[in-house]
């Protein structure tokens, strides 16, 4: 089996590092973060909360309005303080069911001092924690402390490698020494920002896609508890961000830089071991597709080939491309595979049509009459195959809406995967893209029906014009219809759907987001997940970083 280190071939490498070398010298002294620990006291009172009268005001020095935030749109505003805890006055009723924690995590915090950050997805790992109990709601957040936040705030300086940015070196010599960093994964960062989940055995580890960036916290204090160390022999560098996660399994893939493929792997609760299930080579490309997410079914892990690929030369790179560390291909075509889960062996690769995904939303196995299985669906947030979606997170663009329509259209995108040795599958739109404003991402599903035949998915439209998506939406694939939520200014982030304990119905229950809004402020939302209508808010007593995904600790 091939390793998983970067290669770099071919001679345009070399003359690309010189004129790519940056000098360093635009990062000043002083750290803007307040730190703002709670005293252990007040933490215990907050375990007592239920038998508590509501409270009418909440201490929180995070509420001074500043000339920082005050007026803005919270979502692209760095985070004020490391933590923050206390309980929000709720504006509606919570289901007295809704009992257990639900985890967001996202990059919160965009700056080192005064050096700010390019990209949405450079920011450092802030986690939102919104405690249901009673009808009652304790919030908070903090940030993960990972080696590359730690480093940045001690040194007043970037110091690992981040999605865009790359930390400024002085010398040639040092310059050097961080390029081997990056073949060693010693300057990658460990800035666990995209996404936090639940494994079996209970263990909560935030995650991106730098395998050394799986940090695991605790649910409760959100203390960050240490590092997910595997203690396999695969190494690696760099995983799927979004694995998929059950009470019996992990599942992720490798992609490998070396021999263009994947490897899929499967890890226990209770272990920090993954087993390889099998491995799928690339039919294209010099490099393989990036895989942020994955779908699976019942008994197949579908694995992506996306046209956009990893790009050894802009991995390289001290200063951001367009795309960054990957590379648009559309001449190396697109791909689907299927692997069976208990075998590893591959029971279709099929040529698809160009496109490009962040999230998969779900997959299933299609049976004709007699109950064989004639194709795998599999259906995602789709861009409508172009990449400038990327450009479109970075900082700049989000922080300067002028109030023209600058949104790429995107759409549920449905791929039909035959499992007849066809060589080639199909790529259609779900519902039609208007039903939700042709914006579509961060989505989710009812956990019960995870590879499996389904109805409803909620996701992030868009109401334009927009530079955004802004809306919250539930799909319903049957009736090819969609419900919207909108506030006016405001930009939801992914709804997350928990379900009433005992329900039978794939909508029973309730859909979590946090609203950065408008003027500084944030707020909770809780949304009926069958009629969509608003049922509870909750006012942050500061504004809210928009943040990426979440998962849900239920109460044990
Ligand atoms: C926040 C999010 O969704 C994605 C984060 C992606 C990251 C941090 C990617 C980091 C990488 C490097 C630092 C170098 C190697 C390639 C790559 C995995 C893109
Ligand atoms: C927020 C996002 C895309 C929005 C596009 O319309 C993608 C996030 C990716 C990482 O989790
Ligand atoms: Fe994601």
């Amino acid at each position: 089996m091939a390793s998983l280190t970067f290669r770099t071939t071919g001679s345009n490498i070399f003359p690309s590092i010189l004129s790519d070398f940056g000098l360093s010298g635009n990062i000043r002294d002083g750290f803007s973060l307040k730190t703002d620990v709670f005293s252990k006291k007040r933490r215990t009172t907050i375990t007592n909360v239920a038998t508590r009268p509501p409270p009418t005001t909440i201490p929180s020095p995070a509420t001074q309005p500043t000339d920082d935030n005050d007026g803005k749109l919270a979502a692209w505003t760095s985070i004020r303080q490391e933590r923050w805890e206390g309980e929000l006055v709720v504006d509606g009723e919570i289901p007295l069911w809704l009992s257990g924690t639900y985890l967001r995590n996202g990059p919160g915090l965009w700056n080192v001092d005064d050096y700010n950050f390019r990209h949405l997805f450079d920011g450092y790992a802030t986690v939102v924690r919104l405690h249901f109990h009673n009808g009652r709601l304790i919030a908070g957040h903090r940030q993960i402390e990972s080696d590359a936040y730690k480093a940045a705030k001690q040194n007043k300086k970037l110091c690992y490698r981040e999605f865009s940015e790359v930390p400024k070196q002085e010398s040639f010599i040092s310059y050097m020494g961080e390029l081997a960093g990056l073949f060693s994964g010693a300057s990658l960062t460990d800035n666990a920002n995209t996404g936090v989940v639940k494994l079996g055995d209970g263990r909560v580890v935030c995650l991106t896609e730098t395998i050394k960036g799986s940090i695991v916290i605790d649910p409760d204090t959100l203390d960050t508890v240490g590092k997910f160390e595997y203690t396999d022999s695969w190494g690696g560098l760099i995983h799927s961000a979004h694995p998929i996660v059950t009470e019996s399994e992990f599942l992720t893939l490798l992609p490998d830089l070396v021999r263009p493929g994947y490897v899929v792997v499967r890890m226990e609760p209770g272990t920090n071991e993954r087993k390889v299930i099998g491995r799928v080579d690339c039919s294209g490309g010099p490099s393989p597709g990036w895989v942020h997410s994955f779908p699976v079914t019942e008994h197949y892990i579908i694995v992506p080939e996306m046209p956009l690929r990893y790009s050894a030369g802009n991995l390289l790179k001290a200063e951001p491309t367009p795309l960054y560390k990957f590379q648009w291909c559309p001449e190396s075509k697109a791909f689907m595979h299927v692997m069976c889960k208990a075998s590893g062996k591959i029971v279709a690769s099929v040529e698809v049509p160009l496109f490009v995904t962040f999230h998969f939303i779900n997959a299933y196995e299609e049976k004709d009459e007699e109950g064989r299985l004639t194709a795998v669906i599999a259906d995602c947030c789709e861009h409508n195959a172009d990449p400038s979606i990327l450009d479109k997170l970075r900082l700049e663009n989000l922080r300067s809406f002028s109030g023209e329509d600058v949104l790429p259209d995107a759409r549920v995108g449905r791929f039909i995967i035959p499992l007849d040795g066809s060589p080639k599958g199909d790529l259609v739109a779900a519902l039609d893209p208007d039903q939700h404003g042709k914006g579509m991402d961060m989505c989710s599903i009812n956990p019960a029906h995870l590879g499996k035949k389904y109805r409803y998915a909620y996701a992030c439209g868009a109401q334009r014009p927009c530079n955004f998506p802004n809306t919250l939406t539930k799909i319903d694939f049957v009736n090819k219809t969609a419900k919207n939520w909108y506030d006016e200014g405001a930009v939801p982030s992914e709804p997350f759907f928990v379900a009433r304990p005992g329900a039978t119905e794939e909508d029973d229950g309730v859909v979590i987001s946090m609203i950065s809004d408008k003027n500084g402020e944030g707020y909770a939302l809780l949304l009926d997940g069958s009629s969509f209508k608003e049922i509870a808010r909750a006012k942050f007593p500061y504004g809210l970083p928009y943040g990426l995904h979440g998962c849900w600790v239920p109460k044990n």
